[in-house]
Protein backbone atom coordinates (compact mmCIF):
# COMPACT_ATOMS: atom_id res chain seq x y z
CA UNK A 1 0.00 0.00 0.00
CA UNK A 2 2.96 2.57 0.98
CA UNK A 3 4.33 1.82 -2.38
CA UNK A 4 0.94 2.55 -4.11
CA UNK A 5 0.87 5.90 -2.51
CA UNK A 6 4.38 6.53 -3.43
CA UNK A 7 3.44 5.99 -7.00
CA UNK A 8 0.87 8.18 -7.52
CA UNK A 9 2.74 10.99 -5.64
CA UNK A 10 6.00 11.03 -7.97
CA UNK A 11 3.31 10.45 -11.18
CA UNK A 12 1.62 14.15 -9.68
CA UNK A 13 4.69 15.39 -9.42
CA UNK A 14 6.09 14.51 -12.86
CA UNK A 15 3.06 15.62 -14.63
CA UNK A 16 2.98 19.12 -12.52
CA UNK A 17 6.78 19.62 -13.83
CA UNK A 18 5.24 18.97 -17.45
CA UNK A 19 2.35 21.19 -17.57
CA UNK A 20 4.67 23.83 -16.21
CA UNK A 21 7.34 24.22 -18.87
CA UNK A 22 4.60 23.75 -21.68
CA UNK A 23 2.68 27.01 -20.09
CA UNK A 24 6.04 28.13 -19.89
CA UNK A 25 6.95 27.69 -23.84
CA UNK A 26 3.32 28.63 -24.55
CA UNK A 27 3.80 32.22 -23.21
CA UNK A 28 7.41 32.62 -24.64
CA UNK A 29 5.80 32.19 -28.27
CA UNK A 30 3.46 34.94 -27.58
CA UNK A 31 6.35 37.27 -26.58
CA UNK A 32 6.97 40.25 -29.45
CA UNK A 33 9.91 39.02 -31.77
CA UNK A 34 13.36 40.82 -30.83
CA UNK A 35 13.29 43.95 -32.75
CA UNK A 36 15.85 43.70 -35.67
CA UNK A 37 19.26 44.89 -35.40
CA UNK A 38 19.14 48.37 -37.48
CA UNK A 39 21.69 47.87 -40.41
CA UNK A 40 23.74 50.94 -40.18
CA UNK A 41 24.86 50.35 -44.37
CA UNK A 42 21.64 49.76 -45.55
CA UNK A 43 19.25 52.60 -47.09
CA UNK A 44 16.65 54.12 -45.14
CA UNK A 45 13.48 52.27 -45.46
CA UNK A 46 10.38 53.83 -45.98
CA UNK A 47 8.17 53.22 -43.13
CA UNK A 48 6.15 50.31 -43.10
CA UNK A 49 3.04 48.70 -41.54
CA UNK A 50 1.46 45.21 -40.40
CA UNK A 51 2.98 42.26 -41.93
CA UNK A 52 5.45 44.31 -44.08
CA UNK A 53 7.35 45.88 -41.12
CA UNK A 54 8.00 42.17 -40.31
CA UNK A 55 11.74 41.42 -41.63
CA UNK A 56 11.84 38.30 -43.42
CA UNK A 57 13.44 35.33 -41.70
CA UNK A 58 15.86 34.93 -44.25
CA UNK A 59 17.39 38.01 -44.31
CA UNK A 60 21.35 38.03 -43.85
CA UNK A 61 22.32 39.85 -41.26
CA UNK A 62 25.77 41.47 -41.81
CA UNK A 63 28.40 41.21 -38.54
CA UNK A 64 31.03 43.99 -38.25
CA UNK A 65 33.45 41.14 -39.51
CA UNK A 66 31.64 40.82 -42.53
CA UNK A 67 31.96 44.44 -43.53
CA UNK A 68 35.10 45.04 -45.79
CA UNK A 69 36.33 48.43 -44.57
CA UNK A 70 38.39 50.53 -47.04
CA UNK A 71 42.13 50.85 -46.21
CA UNK A 72 43.19 54.32 -45.51
CA UNK A 73 45.45 54.05 -47.85
CA UNK A 74 44.18 53.11 -50.76
CA UNK A 75 40.90 54.94 -51.24
CA UNK A 76 40.33 55.88 -54.96
CA UNK A 77 37.97 58.63 -55.81
CA UNK A 78 36.09 57.42 -58.96
CA UNK A 79 35.59 59.94 -61.53
CA UNK A 80 31.62 59.91 -62.38
CA UNK A 81 31.28 58.44 -65.55
CA UNK A 82 28.62 59.63 -68.38
CA UNK A 83 27.42 56.95 -70.18
CA UNK A 84 28.65 57.30 -73.80
CA UNK A 85 31.13 59.63 -73.79
CA UNK A 86 34.53 58.03 -73.18
CA UNK A 87 37.03 59.76 -70.74
CA UNK A 88 39.17 60.94 -73.36
CA UNK A 89 38.68 61.45 -77.28
CA UNK A 90 41.39 60.16 -79.41
CA UNK A 91 42.69 62.76 -82.25
CA UNK A 92 41.07 62.11 -85.29
CA UNK A 93 42.71 59.87 -87.80
CA UNK A 94 43.85 61.68 -90.84
CA UNK A 95 42.71 60.00 -93.69
CA UNK A 96 44.81 59.56 -97.05
CA UNK A 97 42.50 59.68 -100.13
CA UNK A 98 42.48 57.97 -103.18
CA UNK A 99 44.80 58.85 -106.35
CA UNK A 100 42.70 60.87 -108.32
CA UNK A 101 44.24 59.75 -111.80
CA UNK A 102 42.01 56.81 -113.48
CA UNK A 103 39.32 57.75 -110.57
CA UNK A 104 36.67 58.07 -113.91
CA UNK A 105 37.82 54.63 -114.56
CA UNK A 106 37.55 53.01 -111.33
CA UNK A 107 33.96 54.47 -111.15
CA UNK A 108 32.72 54.05 -114.93
CA UNK A 109 29.60 51.21 -113.50
CA UNK A 110 28.37 54.39 -111.48
CA UNK A 111 27.50 55.66 -115.28
CA UNK A 112 25.47 52.27 -115.50
CA UNK A 113 21.97 53.78 -115.80
CA UNK A 114 23.62 56.08 -118.61
CA UNK A 115 25.24 53.27 -119.79
CA UNK A 116 22.20 51.11 -120.61
CA UNK A 117 19.67 54.16 -122.12
CA UNK A 118 22.65 56.32 -124.11
CA UNK A 119 25.63 54.54 -125.02
CA UNK A 120 24.07 50.92 -125.57
CA UNK A 121 20.66 52.22 -126.71
CA UNK A 122 22.42 54.37 -129.69
CA UNK A 123 24.72 51.09 -130.61
CA UNK A 124 21.95 48.80 -130.94
CA UNK A 125 19.45 51.29 -133.17
CA UNK A 126 23.17 51.84 -135.21
CA UNK A 127 23.67 48.06 -135.62
CA UNK A 128 20.10 47.67 -137.48
CA UNK A 129 20.43 46.40 -140.94
CA UNK A 130 18.71 49.48 -142.65
CA UNK A 131 18.98 52.55 -141.12
CA UNK A 132 15.88 54.18 -142.04
CA UNK A 133 14.48 57.38 -141.52
CA UNK A 134 12.20 56.27 -138.30
CA UNK A 135 15.67 54.55 -136.96
CA UNK A 136 17.26 58.27 -136.82
CA UNK A 137 14.72 59.76 -135.70
CA UNK A 138 14.57 56.88 -132.67
CA UNK A 139 18.54 58.09 -132.56
CA UNK A 140 17.42 61.48 -131.98
CA UNK A 141 14.99 60.43 -129.25
CA UNK A 142 17.39 58.80 -127.61
CA UNK A 143 19.77 61.75 -127.48
CA UNK A 144 17.15 64.21 -126.44
CA UNK A 145 15.73 61.46 -123.39
CA UNK A 146 19.34 61.70 -122.40
CA UNK A 147 19.46 65.63 -121.84
CA UNK A 148 22.03 65.68 -124.87
CA UNK A 149 20.17 69.06 -126.25
CA UNK A 150 18.29 70.21 -129.24
CA UNK A 151 21.31 71.67 -130.87
CA UNK A 152 24.18 69.41 -130.05
CA UNK A 153 21.68 66.12 -130.86
CA UNK A 154 20.48 67.50 -134.48
CA UNK A 155 24.52 67.92 -135.03
CA UNK A 156 25.60 64.58 -133.86
CA UNK A 157 22.84 62.83 -136.17
CA UNK A 158 24.10 64.82 -139.02
CA UNK A 159 28.08 63.52 -138.68
CA UNK A 160 26.92 59.93 -138.09
CA UNK A 161 24.48 60.02 -141.10
CA UNK A 162 26.95 61.25 -143.17
CA UNK A 163 29.57 58.98 -142.01
CA UNK A 164 27.55 55.54 -141.70
CA UNK A 165 27.13 56.77 -145.73
CA UNK A 166 30.35 56.68 -146.53
CA UNK A 167 30.98 53.95 -144.56
CA UNK A 168 28.81 51.31 -146.30
CA UNK A 169 28.72 47.83 -144.67
CA UNK A 170 29.07 48.58 -140.97
CA UNK A 171 31.00 46.12 -138.48
CA UNK A 172 29.95 46.07 -134.84
CA UNK A 173 33.42 47.41 -133.44
CA UNK A 174 33.54 49.96 -136.97
CA UNK A 175 30.07 51.56 -134.98
CA UNK A 176 31.55 51.38 -131.70
CA UNK A 177 34.54 53.06 -132.63
CA UNK A 178 32.38 55.93 -135.29
CA UNK A 179 29.90 56.82 -132.23
CA UNK A 180 32.75 57.13 -129.65
CA UNK A 181 34.47 59.72 -131.75
CA UNK A 182 31.18 61.66 -132.65
CA UNK A 183 30.64 61.72 -128.96
CA UNK A 184 33.99 62.21 -127.49
CA UNK A 185 33.60 65.22 -130.62
CA UNK A 186 30.44 66.37 -129.09
CA UNK A 187 31.68 66.70 -125.64
CA UNK A 188 35.08 68.14 -126.86
CA UNK A 189 38.49 67.56 -126.17
CA UNK A 190 40.20 71.25 -126.63
CA UNK A 191 39.21 72.45 -123.62
CA UNK A 192 41.21 73.33 -120.64
CA UNK A 193 39.79 71.33 -117.85
CA UNK A 194 42.15 71.41 -115.41
CA UNK A 195 41.87 73.07 -111.84
CA UNK A 196 43.58 75.83 -111.37
CA UNK A 197 44.94 75.90 -107.89
CA UNK A 198 47.96 76.04 -107.47
CA UNK A 199 49.46 78.57 -105.49
CA UNK A 200 50.57 81.94 -106.45
CA UNK A 201 54.05 83.34 -105.51
CA UNK A 202 52.91 84.64 -102.18
CA UNK A 203 49.10 83.81 -101.72
CA UNK A 204 47.25 80.33 -102.35
CA UNK A 205 44.95 79.73 -105.12
CA UNK A 206 41.56 80.91 -104.11
CA UNK A 207 38.72 78.67 -105.24
CA UNK A 208 35.02 79.53 -104.74
CA UNK A 209 31.72 76.28 -104.81
CA UNK A 210 28.35 78.16 -106.04
CA UNK A 211 25.37 76.19 -106.51
CA UNK A 212 21.92 75.87 -105.12
CA UNK A 213 21.58 74.07 -102.08
CA UNK A 214 20.87 70.43 -102.62
CA UNK A 215 23.06 69.98 -105.14
CA UNK A 216 25.64 68.54 -103.29
CA UNK A 217 27.70 71.26 -103.15
CA UNK A 218 29.50 71.41 -99.74
CA UNK A 219 29.80 67.40 -100.31
CA UNK A 220 31.76 68.35 -103.43
CA UNK A 221 33.78 71.12 -101.78
CA UNK A 222 34.70 68.24 -98.88
CA UNK A 223 35.43 65.77 -101.58
CA UNK A 224 37.48 68.66 -103.30
CA UNK A 225 39.65 69.10 -100.48
CA UNK A 226 40.62 65.45 -100.59
CA UNK A 227 41.71 65.25 -104.41
CA UNK A 228 43.40 68.32 -104.03
CA UNK A 229 45.14 66.41 -100.34
CA UNK A 230 45.66 63.01 -102.77
CA UNK A 231 47.46 65.30 -105.33
CA UNK A 232 49.82 66.91 -102.49
CA UNK A 233 48.24 70.02 -101.76
CA UNK A 234 47.44 71.67 -98.57
CA UNK A 235 44.26 72.82 -98.10
CA UNK A 236 42.11 75.25 -96.01
CA UNK A 237 38.24 75.90 -96.39
CA UNK A 238 36.02 78.88 -95.94
CA UNK A 239 32.58 78.15 -94.72
CA UNK A 240 30.91 80.87 -96.25
CA UNK A 241 27.36 79.33 -96.22
CA UNK A 242 26.75 81.37 -92.82
CA UNK A 243 22.77 80.68 -93.84
CA UNK A 244 22.62 76.33 -92.67
CA UNK A 245 24.66 75.99 -89.55
CA UNK A 246 25.04 72.33 -90.22
CA UNK A 247 26.51 73.18 -93.21
CA UNK A 248 29.67 74.41 -91.93
CA UNK A 249 29.63 71.39 -89.52
CA UNK A 250 29.41 69.43 -92.76
CA UNK A 251 32.51 71.19 -94.21
CA UNK A 252 34.65 71.00 -90.89
CA UNK A 253 34.15 67.17 -91.11
CA UNK A 254 35.16 66.57 -94.17
CA UNK A 255 38.44 69.28 -93.68
CA UNK A 256 39.60 67.26 -90.28
CA UNK A 257 39.55 63.90 -92.19
CA UNK A 258 42.17 65.26 -93.99
CA UNK A 259 43.80 67.28 -91.90
CA UNK A 260 42.80 70.70 -93.43
CA UNK A 261 41.73 73.91 -91.42
CA UNK A 262 37.91 74.80 -91.70
CA UNK A 263 37.39 78.94 -90.89
CA UNK A 264 33.36 79.43 -89.99
CA UNK A 265 31.51 82.30 -88.83
CA UNK A 266 28.93 82.78 -86.37
CA UNK A 267 25.63 81.57 -87.95
CA UNK A 268 23.61 84.17 -90.35
CA UNK A 269 27.03 86.26 -90.27
CA UNK A 270 28.40 87.98 -93.19
CA UNK A 271 29.73 85.35 -95.73
CA UNK A 272 32.10 87.50 -97.20
CA UNK A 273 33.89 88.05 -94.10
CA UNK A 274 34.41 84.71 -93.88
CA UNK A 275 35.53 83.81 -97.18
CA UNK A 276 38.12 86.43 -96.65
CA UNK A 277 39.26 85.27 -93.00
CA UNK A 278 39.96 81.90 -94.91
CA UNK A 279 41.81 83.48 -97.83
CA UNK A 280 43.99 85.25 -95.05
CA UNK A 281 44.21 82.13 -92.88
CA UNK A 282 45.35 80.01 -96.07
CA UNK A 283 48.23 83.36 -96.57
CA UNK A 284 49.25 83.32 -92.91
CA UNK A 285 49.15 79.00 -93.46
CA UNK A 286 51.53 79.24 -96.27
CA UNK A 287 48.40 76.76 -97.63
CA UNK A 288 48.53 75.86 -101.65
CA UNK A 289 44.49 76.50 -102.07
CA UNK A 290 41.84 77.95 -100.26
CA UNK A 291 38.02 76.54 -100.65
CA UNK A 292 35.28 78.73 -100.32
CA UNK A 293 31.79 77.09 -99.74
CA UNK A 294 28.86 79.51 -100.26
CA UNK A 295 25.32 80.32 -100.06
CA UNK A 296 23.15 79.21 -102.57
CA UNK A 297 19.65 80.51 -102.10
CA UNK A 298 17.97 80.80 -105.39
CA UNK A 299 14.57 81.86 -104.21
CA UNK A 300 15.64 85.77 -104.18
CA UNK A 301 17.68 86.07 -107.04
CA UNK A 302 18.56 89.89 -106.46
CA UNK A 303 19.91 88.73 -102.68
CA UNK A 304 21.75 85.55 -104.35
CA UNK A 305 23.84 88.28 -106.89
CA UNK A 306 24.52 90.97 -103.75
CA UNK A 307 25.55 87.99 -101.91
CA UNK A 308 27.58 86.19 -104.08
CA UNK A 309 29.38 89.16 -105.88
CA UNK A 310 30.22 90.65 -102.75
CA UNK A 311 31.78 87.53 -101.39
CA UNK A 312 33.92 87.47 -104.47
CA UNK A 313 34.71 91.16 -104.80
CA UNK A 314 35.99 90.91 -101.01
CA UNK A 315 38.30 87.87 -101.78
CA UNK A 316 39.97 89.60 -104.33
CA UNK A 317 41.07 92.19 -102.08
CA UNK A 318 43.81 89.59 -101.55
CA UNK A 319 43.92 88.92 -104.94
CA UNK A 320 42.40 87.37 -107.89
CA UNK A 321 39.95 84.25 -108.17
CA UNK A 322 41.33 81.67 -109.66
CA UNK A 323 38.59 79.50 -110.16
CA UNK A 324 34.45 79.58 -109.75
CA UNK A 325 33.19 76.47 -110.04
CA UNK A 326 29.34 76.07 -110.51
CA UNK A 327 28.03 72.88 -109.01
CA UNK A 328 24.91 71.39 -110.53
CA UNK A 329 22.75 67.97 -110.03
CA UNK A 330 22.75 66.21 -113.12
CA UNK A 331 19.55 64.56 -112.02
CA UNK A 332 17.48 68.14 -111.88
CA UNK A 333 17.91 68.09 -115.97
CA UNK A 334 16.29 71.55 -117.54
CA UNK A 335 15.62 72.77 -114.02
CA UNK A 336 19.83 72.82 -114.07
CA UNK A 337 19.96 74.54 -117.42
CA UNK A 338 18.23 77.44 -115.32
CA UNK A 339 20.10 77.54 -112.23
CA UNK A 340 23.51 77.59 -114.54
CA UNK A 341 22.30 80.75 -116.37
CA UNK A 342 21.26 82.35 -113.12
CA UNK A 343 24.65 81.84 -111.75
CA UNK A 344 26.75 82.80 -114.34
CA UNK A 345 24.66 86.36 -114.42
CA UNK A 346 26.24 86.67 -110.92
CA UNK A 347 30.01 85.29 -111.43
CA UNK A 348 32.46 84.14 -113.82
CA UNK A 349 31.99 80.50 -114.02
CA UNK A 350 35.35 78.98 -114.86
CA UNK A 351 34.54 75.12 -114.64
CA UNK A 352 31.39 72.94 -113.95
CA UNK A 353 30.64 70.14 -111.62
CA UNK A 354 27.93 67.81 -112.47
CA UNK A 355 26.77 65.91 -109.16
CA UNK A 356 24.81 62.71 -109.33
CA UNK A 357 25.40 61.44 -112.52
CA UNK A 358 25.46 57.62 -111.14
CA UNK A 359 21.94 58.24 -110.09
CA UNK A 360 20.40 59.68 -113.37
CA UNK A 361 20.44 57.84 -117.61
CA UNK A 362 20.79 61.66 -118.20
CA UNK A 363 24.38 61.75 -119.12
CA UNK A 364 23.92 63.92 -122.15
CA UNK A 365 23.45 66.68 -119.59
CA UNK A 366 27.36 67.12 -119.96
CA UNK A 367 26.84 67.77 -123.56
CA UNK A 368 24.06 70.52 -122.69
CA UNK A 369 25.19 72.19 -119.78
CA UNK A 370 28.84 72.98 -121.43
CA UNK A 371 26.60 74.65 -124.41
CA UNK A 372 24.38 76.66 -122.36
CA UNK A 373 27.25 78.01 -120.45
CA UNK A 374 30.36 77.77 -122.42
CA UNK A 375 32.58 76.06 -119.90
CA UNK A 376 33.57 73.02 -119.74
CA UNK A 377 32.77 70.28 -117.38
CA UNK A 378 35.64 69.94 -115.00
CA UNK A 379 34.63 67.39 -112.46
CA UNK A 380 31.44 64.52 -112.49
CA UNK A 381 30.03 63.00 -109.01
CA UNK A 382 29.64 59.72 -109.51
CA UNK A 383 28.46 58.83 -105.71
CA UNK A 384 28.37 59.41 -101.77
CA UNK A 385 31.45 58.17 -100.74
CA UNK A 386 34.33 60.12 -99.62
CA UNK A 387 36.57 59.77 -102.95
CA UNK A 388 33.68 59.44 -105.43
CA UNK A 389 34.47 62.87 -107.28
CA UNK A 390 36.56 62.35 -110.39
CA UNK A 391 38.23 64.70 -112.59
CA UNK A 392 36.11 64.55 -115.87
CA UNK A 393 37.91 62.79 -119.04
CA UNK A 394 35.80 62.74 -122.42
CA UNK A 395 37.32 59.55 -123.99
CA UNK A 396 37.31 58.08 -120.78
CA UNK A 397 33.34 59.04 -120.07
CA UNK A 398 32.30 57.46 -123.20
CA UNK A 399 34.31 54.62 -123.15
CA UNK A 400 32.26 54.26 -119.92
CA UNK A 401 28.91 54.95 -121.88
CA UNK A 402 29.25 52.77 -124.99
CA UNK A 403 31.73 49.99 -123.16
CA UNK A 404 34.65 49.37 -124.40
N1 LIG B 1 24.43 59.81 -105.36
C1 LIG B 1 25.14 60.93 -105.18
N2 LIG B 1 24.83 61.75 -104.15
C2 LIG B 1 25.53 62.88 -104.00
C3 LIG B 1 26.57 63.25 -104.89
N3 LIG B 1 27.06 64.45 -104.49
C4 LIG B 1 26.37 64.81 -103.38
N4 LIG B 1 25.43 63.88 -103.08
C5 LIG B 1 24.46 63.89 -101.99
O1 LIG B 1 23.61 65.00 -102.13
C6 LIG B 1 23.11 65.40 -100.86
C7 LIG B 1 23.18 66.91 -100.70
O2 LIG B 1 24.54 67.28 -100.58
P1 LIG B 1 24.99 68.62 -99.82
O3 LIG B 1 26.44 68.73 -100.05
O4 LIG B 1 24.49 68.67 -98.45
O5 LIG B 1 24.21 69.71 -100.65
P2 LIG B 1 24.48 71.26 -100.68
O6 LIG B 1 24.28 71.70 -102.06
O7 LIG B 1 25.76 71.63 -100.05
O8 LIG B 1 23.32 71.78 -99.79
P3 LIG B 1 23.49 72.83 -98.62
O9 LIG B 1 24.53 72.26 -97.70
O10 LIG B 1 22.13 72.87 -98.04
O11 LIG B 1 23.96 74.08 -99.25
C8 LIG B 1 23.95 64.63 -99.85
O12 LIG B 1 23.19 63.55 -99.37
C9 LIG B 1 25.12 64.10 -100.65
O13 LIG B 1 25.67 62.92 -100.15
C10 LIG B 1 26.87 62.35 -105.99
O14 LIG B 1 27.72 62.58 -106.83
N5 LIG B 1 26.11 61.21 -106.08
Amino acid sequence: MEFVILAVVIAVVVLGGLSGLVLARRRKGHAAPPAPKPDALAPPAEPQVGEDAEVPRDTPKRTVESVDLPDAGTVTVLEPEIPGVPETLPPPAIEVPEPTAGRLVRLRSRLSRSQNTLGQGLLSLLSREHLDEDTWEEIEDTLLTADVGVAPTQELVERLRTRVKVLGTRTPAELRGLLREELVHLIGTDADRSLHTHSHEERPAVVMVVGVNGTGKTTTTGKLARVLVADGRSVVLGAADTFRAAAADQLQTWGERVGARTVRGPEGGDPASVAFDAVKEGIAEGADTVLVDTAGRLHTKTGLMDELGKVKRVVEKHGPVDEVLLVLDATTGQNGLVQARVFAEVVDITGIVLTKLDGTAKGGIVVAVQRELGVPVKLVGLGEGPDDLAPFEPGAFVDALIGE
